[in-house]
């Protein structure tokens, strides 16, 4: 990435709301009746929990996990740091992960293993997005929403050196043409 860039809309405000309602509504079926102890991953989902869960028709325990791999870049560095561990209890419960994004699946295969380790009742993933075109492992996504092209996307929580989470839209970061350049079909 040069120093400067755009944002183009990617999904708007009521793509992500038709999204989400569906993926609840799916959600809410597969766990009726059921003990769900959703596990918001820190810090780019919580937009979308919040979101998620309001669209549930079934109770459901919420609590975070913090992972981060990004830092300020555009790049996973591949090494997965859990930043803050969630204080639910995990053993025997059915574990839903959310995720904003599923980009590498680093973060997501590493949370996975966490999870393992304290004996879920079971354990699915839902993710708003999915880039397939850069998973480096294979995760199970039971639940996803936009597949996407490989572009560094922000927003709804989503951030570029911490910034944008706030807008209430995605977008993708594009790199601004170079002053005095001429486009290739100019
Ligand atoms: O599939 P991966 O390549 O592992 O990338 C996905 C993860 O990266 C982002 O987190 P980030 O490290 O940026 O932390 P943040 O949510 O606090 O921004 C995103 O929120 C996912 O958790
Ligand atoms: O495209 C992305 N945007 C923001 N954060 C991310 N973390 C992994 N991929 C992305
Ligand atoms: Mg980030």
């Amino acid at each position: 990435m040069t120093g400067r860039f755009d944002l183009r809309l990617l999904y708007s405000r009521e793509d992500i709301a038709a999204v989400v309602r569906a993926l609840a509504k799916r959600i809410a079926a597969d766990y009726a009746g059921k003990d769900l102890l959703v596990v918001g991953v820190l810090k780019g989902a919580v937009i979308f929990l919040a979101d998620l869960i309001r669209e549930l028709t079934i109770p459901v325990e919420i609590d975070f996990i913090g992972l981060s791999s990004y830092g300020d870049g555009v790049t996973s560095c591949g090494e997965v740091e859990v930043t803050a561990f969630p204080a639910a209890p995990i053993e025997g419960r059915h574990v839903l992960v959310v995720e904003d994004i599923v980009d590498t699946g680093l973060c997501l295969d590493a949370l996975l293993k966490f999870l393992a380790a304290r004996s879920p009742a079971s354990v699915r993933v839902c993710a708003l997005m999915v880039k397939p075109a850069r998973h480096r492992v294979g995760v199970e996504i039971a639940y996803a929403g936009f597949a996407i092209p490989d572009k560094f996307v922000v927003g709804y929580g989503l951030d570029f050196a911490q910034r944008y989470r706030h807008l209430p839209q995605i977008y993708t970061l594009e790199e601004a043409p170079v002053e005095g350049q001429l486009a290739s079909n100019d």
